[in-house]
Protein backbone atom coordinates (compact mmCIF):
# COMPACT_ATOMS: atom_id res chain seq x y z
CA UNK A 1 0.00 0.00 0.00
CA UNK A 2 1.63 3.62 -1.01
CA UNK A 3 1.20 6.00 2.23
CA UNK A 4 0.95 9.72 0.59
CA UNK A 5 3.96 12.19 0.14
CA UNK A 6 3.38 15.75 0.11
CA UNK A 7 6.77 17.61 -0.47
CA UNK A 8 6.62 21.62 -0.07
CA UNK A 9 8.95 22.83 -2.72
CA UNK A 10 10.10 26.79 -1.00
CA UNK A 11 11.87 27.29 -4.65
CA UNK A 12 14.31 30.42 -3.99
CA UNK A 13 12.14 31.93 -1.17
CA UNK A 14 12.71 32.96 2.05
CA UNK A 15 15.74 33.72 4.79
CA UNK A 16 16.80 32.51 7.79
CA UNK A 17 14.50 34.32 9.82
CA UNK A 18 11.44 33.46 7.85
CA UNK A 19 12.67 29.85 6.97
CA UNK A 20 13.26 29.39 10.97
CA UNK A 21 8.99 30.60 11.68
CA UNK A 22 8.10 28.38 8.57
CA UNK A 23 9.95 25.42 10.22
CA UNK A 24 8.74 25.97 13.85
CA UNK A 25 5.11 26.60 13.06
CA UNK A 26 5.15 23.15 10.47
CA UNK A 27 6.92 21.40 13.58
CA UNK A 28 3.52 22.55 15.81
CA UNK A 29 1.16 22.27 13.51
CA UNK A 30 1.98 18.25 11.50
CA UNK A 31 3.26 16.18 14.90
CA UNK A 32 -0.20 14.48 14.54
CA UNK A 33 0.19 13.34 11.69
CA UNK A 34 1.18 10.17 11.05
CA UNK A 35 -0.37 8.95 7.86
CA UNK A 36 1.50 10.40 5.44
CA UNK A 37 4.89 10.93 4.60
CA UNK A 38 5.98 15.14 4.65
CA UNK A 39 9.07 16.28 3.04
CA UNK A 40 10.26 20.09 2.60
CA UNK A 41 12.30 21.55 -0.02
CA UNK A 42 14.04 24.93 1.40
CA UNK A 43 17.12 26.68 -0.69
CA UNK A 44 19.88 24.54 -0.52
CA UNK A 45 22.42 27.03 1.69
CA UNK A 46 19.41 26.57 4.61
CA UNK A 47 19.26 22.78 4.53
CA UNK A 48 22.02 22.36 7.33
CA UNK A 49 20.35 25.16 9.30
CA UNK A 50 17.26 23.36 9.42
CA UNK A 51 18.38 19.74 9.68
CA UNK A 52 18.69 20.70 12.66
CA UNK A 53 15.52 22.15 13.84
CA UNK A 54 12.79 19.98 11.89
CA UNK A 55 10.76 17.33 13.44
CA UNK A 56 11.43 13.54 13.03
CA UNK A 57 8.47 13.10 11.09
CA UNK A 58 9.34 15.60 8.25
CA UNK A 59 12.00 14.59 6.02
CA UNK A 60 14.12 16.87 3.51
CA UNK A 61 14.59 17.28 0.10
CA UNK A 62 16.72 19.29 -1.90
CA UNK A 63 15.63 21.11 -4.77
CA UNK A 64 19.11 20.16 -7.02
CA UNK A 65 21.71 18.46 -7.43
CA UNK A 66 25.06 18.23 -9.54
CA UNK A 67 26.13 15.42 -11.62
CA UNK A 68 29.71 14.63 -10.32
CA UNK A 69 29.80 13.35 -6.66
CA UNK A 70 33.75 15.73 -6.19
CA UNK A 71 36.30 17.64 -7.89
CA UNK A 72 36.93 20.65 -9.65
CA UNK A 73 33.38 21.59 -10.41
CA UNK A 74 32.64 25.44 -9.10
CA UNK A 75 29.55 26.42 -7.66
CA UNK A 76 28.04 22.73 -7.16
CA UNK A 77 27.04 20.44 -4.62
CA UNK A 78 26.93 16.97 -4.65
CA UNK A 79 24.10 14.16 -3.63
CA UNK A 80 26.95 12.93 -1.39
CA UNK A 81 26.65 15.85 0.71
CA UNK A 82 23.19 16.17 0.75
CA UNK A 83 23.14 12.76 1.98
CA UNK A 84 25.76 13.73 4.77
CA UNK A 85 23.60 15.88 5.93
CA UNK A 86 20.16 14.34 6.01
CA UNK A 87 18.57 14.54 3.01
CA UNK A 88 16.23 11.91 1.72
CA UNK A 89 14.90 13.19 -1.47
CA UNK A 90 16.06 15.02 -4.53
CA UNK A 91 14.08 16.89 -6.80
CA UNK A 92 15.58 16.39 -10.29
CA UNK A 93 14.24 17.41 -13.73
CA UNK A 94 11.58 20.19 -12.74
CA UNK A 95 10.50 22.77 -15.38
CA UNK A 96 11.96 25.46 -13.87
CA UNK A 97 15.59 24.18 -14.40
CA UNK A 98 14.63 22.39 -17.86
CA UNK A 99 13.68 25.65 -18.48
CA UNK A 100 16.14 28.75 -17.25
CA UNK A 101 19.14 26.11 -16.52
CA UNK A 102 18.69 24.35 -20.33
CA UNK A 103 18.29 21.14 -18.03
CA UNK A 104 17.54 18.29 -21.05
CA UNK A 105 16.40 14.28 -20.67
CA UNK A 106 19.73 13.19 -20.75
CA UNK A 107 21.52 15.59 -18.15
CA UNK A 108 18.64 14.78 -16.03
CA UNK A 109 18.83 11.19 -16.63
CA UNK A 110 22.52 11.64 -15.44
CA UNK A 111 21.75 13.47 -12.08
CA UNK A 112 18.46 10.75 -11.80
CA UNK A 113 21.46 7.38 -11.77
CA UNK A 114 23.88 9.59 -9.39
CA UNK A 115 20.57 10.22 -6.31
CA UNK A 116 20.07 6.38 -6.96
CA UNK A 117 23.26 5.28 -6.76
CA UNK A 118 23.69 6.48 -3.27
CA UNK A 119 20.20 5.10 -1.96
CA UNK A 120 18.55 8.54 -2.07
CA UNK A 121 14.96 8.70 -3.32
CA UNK A 122 14.43 10.90 -6.93
CA UNK A 123 11.40 13.23 -7.25
CA UNK A 124 11.73 13.10 -11.36
CA UNK A 125 9.49 16.29 -12.43
CA UNK A 126 8.12 15.21 -16.33
CA UNK A 127 4.90 17.08 -17.70
CA UNK A 128 3.85 19.14 -20.78
CA UNK A 129 4.14 22.94 -21.40
CA UNK A 130 0.81 24.92 -22.37
CA UNK A 131 2.05 24.25 -26.13
CA UNK A 132 1.87 20.61 -25.74
CA UNK A 133 -1.26 20.53 -23.85
CA UNK A 134 -3.01 22.32 -26.76
CA UNK A 135 -2.11 19.97 -29.26
CA UNK A 136 -2.73 16.51 -27.37
CA UNK A 137 0.98 15.72 -26.58
CA UNK A 138 0.68 15.04 -22.94
CA UNK A 139 1.35 11.58 -22.25
CA UNK A 140 3.72 11.70 -25.36
CA UNK A 141 5.88 14.09 -23.56
CA UNK A 142 5.69 11.99 -20.11
CA UNK A 143 6.41 8.58 -21.58
CA UNK A 144 9.10 10.52 -23.45
CA UNK A 145 10.93 11.84 -20.36
CA UNK A 146 10.68 8.94 -18.80
CA UNK A 147 11.55 6.52 -21.47
CA UNK A 148 15.44 8.91 -20.94
CA UNK A 149 16.01 6.94 -17.30
CA UNK A 150 14.44 3.74 -18.59
CA UNK A 151 16.80 3.45 -21.66
CA UNK A 152 20.19 4.10 -19.79
CA UNK A 153 19.11 2.68 -16.01
CA UNK A 154 16.53 -0.12 -17.09
CA UNK A 155 12.51 0.22 -14.75
CA UNK A 156 14.58 -0.91 -11.51
CA UNK A 157 15.48 2.99 -11.32
CA UNK A 158 11.58 3.25 -10.86
CA UNK A 159 12.17 1.06 -7.38
CA UNK A 160 11.74 3.41 -4.84
CA UNK A 161 11.14 6.42 -6.84
CA UNK A 162 9.03 9.01 -7.54
CA UNK A 163 7.74 10.38 -10.04
CA UNK A 164 6.01 14.01 -9.96
CA UNK A 165 3.41 15.32 -12.74
CA UNK A 166 3.65 18.72 -13.33
CA UNK A 167 2.02 20.49 -15.90
CA UNK A 168 4.04 23.23 -16.61
CA UNK A 169 0.90 25.90 -17.66
CA UNK A 170 -0.02 24.55 -13.94
CA UNK A 171 2.71 25.63 -12.29
CA UNK A 172 2.51 29.23 -10.36
CA UNK A 173 -0.39 30.13 -12.50
CA UNK A 174 -3.97 29.24 -10.00
CA UNK A 175 -4.72 26.93 -13.26
CA UNK A 176 -4.66 23.02 -11.79
CA UNK A 177 -5.61 20.31 -14.21
CA UNK A 178 -8.63 19.11 -13.41
CA UNK A 179 -9.04 16.00 -11.34
CA UNK A 180 -9.61 13.30 -14.27
CA UNK A 181 -6.68 15.07 -16.12
CA UNK A 182 -4.69 14.19 -13.48
CA UNK A 183 -5.83 10.96 -12.90
CA UNK A 184 -5.81 10.06 -16.99
CA UNK A 185 -2.28 10.89 -16.94
CA UNK A 186 -1.10 9.15 -13.52
CA UNK A 187 -3.23 5.89 -14.75
CA UNK A 188 -0.80 6.45 -17.60
CA UNK A 189 2.28 7.04 -15.81
CA UNK A 190 1.72 3.71 -13.76
CA UNK A 191 0.63 1.49 -16.76
CA UNK A 192 3.16 2.18 -18.70
CA UNK A 193 5.64 1.39 -15.59
CA UNK A 194 3.96 -1.49 -15.41
CA UNK A 195 4.43 -2.85 -18.95
CA UNK A 196 7.88 -3.46 -17.07
CA UNK A 197 7.74 -4.62 -13.55
CA UNK A 198 4.12 -4.53 -12.33
CA UNK A 199 5.43 -4.48 -8.37
CA UNK A 200 7.55 -1.36 -8.93
CA UNK A 201 4.61 0.49 -10.83
CA UNK A 202 2.12 -0.25 -7.81
CA UNK A 203 4.65 0.79 -5.18
CA UNK A 204 5.22 4.10 -7.33
CA UNK A 205 4.43 7.33 -5.54
CA UNK A 206 3.28 9.48 -8.55
CA UNK A 207 2.47 12.84 -7.03
CA UNK A 208 0.90 16.02 -8.99
CA UNK A 209 2.14 19.34 -8.38
CA UNK A 210 0.89 22.58 -9.75
CA UNK A 211 -1.30 25.49 -8.21
CA UNK A 212 -2.20 23.20 -5.21
CA UNK A 213 -3.99 24.89 -2.51
CA UNK A 214 -6.93 24.15 -0.23
CA UNK A 215 -9.55 24.49 -2.41
CA UNK A 216 -8.80 21.81 -5.19
CA UNK A 217 -6.35 19.01 -3.04
CA UNK A 218 -9.77 17.10 -1.99
CA UNK A 219 -10.74 16.51 -5.06
CA UNK A 220 -7.24 15.68 -6.39
CA UNK A 221 -6.24 13.71 -4.01
CA UNK A 222 -8.79 10.98 -4.23
CA UNK A 223 -7.91 10.18 -7.60
CA UNK A 224 -6.81 6.66 -7.13
CA UNK A 225 -3.45 7.32 -8.84
CA UNK A 226 -2.35 10.33 -7.09
CA UNK A 227 -0.20 9.53 -4.30
CA UNK A 228 0.18 13.19 -3.15
CA UNK A 229 1.43 16.50 -4.44
CA UNK A 230 4.48 18.30 -5.00
CA UNK A 231 3.40 21.72 -3.55
CA UNK A 232 4.87 25.06 -4.33
CA UNK A 233 3.97 28.80 -3.28
CA UNK A 234 1.20 27.12 -0.81
CA UNK A 235 4.15 25.58 0.97
CA UNK A 236 5.13 28.96 1.92
CA UNK A 237 2.27 29.45 4.48
CA UNK A 238 2.58 26.81 7.37
CA UNK A 239 -1.19 27.28 7.79
CA UNK A 240 -2.18 26.14 4.29
CA UNK A 241 0.68 23.74 3.45
CA UNK A 242 -0.42 21.95 6.58
CA UNK A 243 -4.27 21.94 6.01
CA UNK A 244 -3.11 20.39 2.63
CA UNK A 245 -1.58 17.57 4.35
CA UNK A 246 -4.57 17.32 6.50
CA UNK A 247 -7.36 16.82 3.70
CA UNK A 248 -4.90 14.19 2.25
CA UNK A 249 -4.88 12.68 5.13
CA UNK A 250 -8.01 12.72 5.59
CA UNK A 251 -9.42 11.68 2.17
CA UNK A 252 -7.22 8.91 1.89
CA UNK A 253 -8.32 7.42 5.08
CA UNK A 254 -11.58 7.70 4.23
CA UNK A 255 -11.17 5.81 0.61
CA UNK A 256 -9.16 3.21 2.72
CA UNK A 257 -12.26 2.81 5.17
CA UNK A 258 -14.85 2.45 2.43
CA UNK A 259 -12.58 -0.31 0.86
O1 LIG B 1 6.46 23.84 -9.17
C1 LIG B 1 5.75 23.42 -8.27
C2 LIG B 1 6.25 22.49 -7.26
O2 LIG B 1 7.48 21.96 -7.63
C3 LIG B 1 4.35 23.89 -8.14
O3 LIG B 1 4.36 25.24 -7.84
P1 LIG B 1 2.96 25.96 -7.44
O4 LIG B 1 2.32 25.08 -6.38
O5 LIG B 1 3.39 27.30 -6.91
O6 LIG B 1 2.15 26.02 -8.67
Amino acid sequence: MRSPLIIGNWKLNGNSLILDTLVNELNKKLFSIKKCQIAIAPPIVYLDRISKSISNNIKLCAQNVDINLSGAFTGDISAEMLKDIGVKYIIVGHSERRLYHREDNNYIAQKYAVIKSLGLTPVLCIGETSIENINGKTKEVCKLQIDTILDCQGITAFKNAVIAYEPVWAIGTGKSATPLQIQSVHKFIRNYIAQQDIDIADELIIQYGGSINITNAATIIIQPDVDGFLVGAASLNPTVFSNVIKIVETSKNLIKNKN
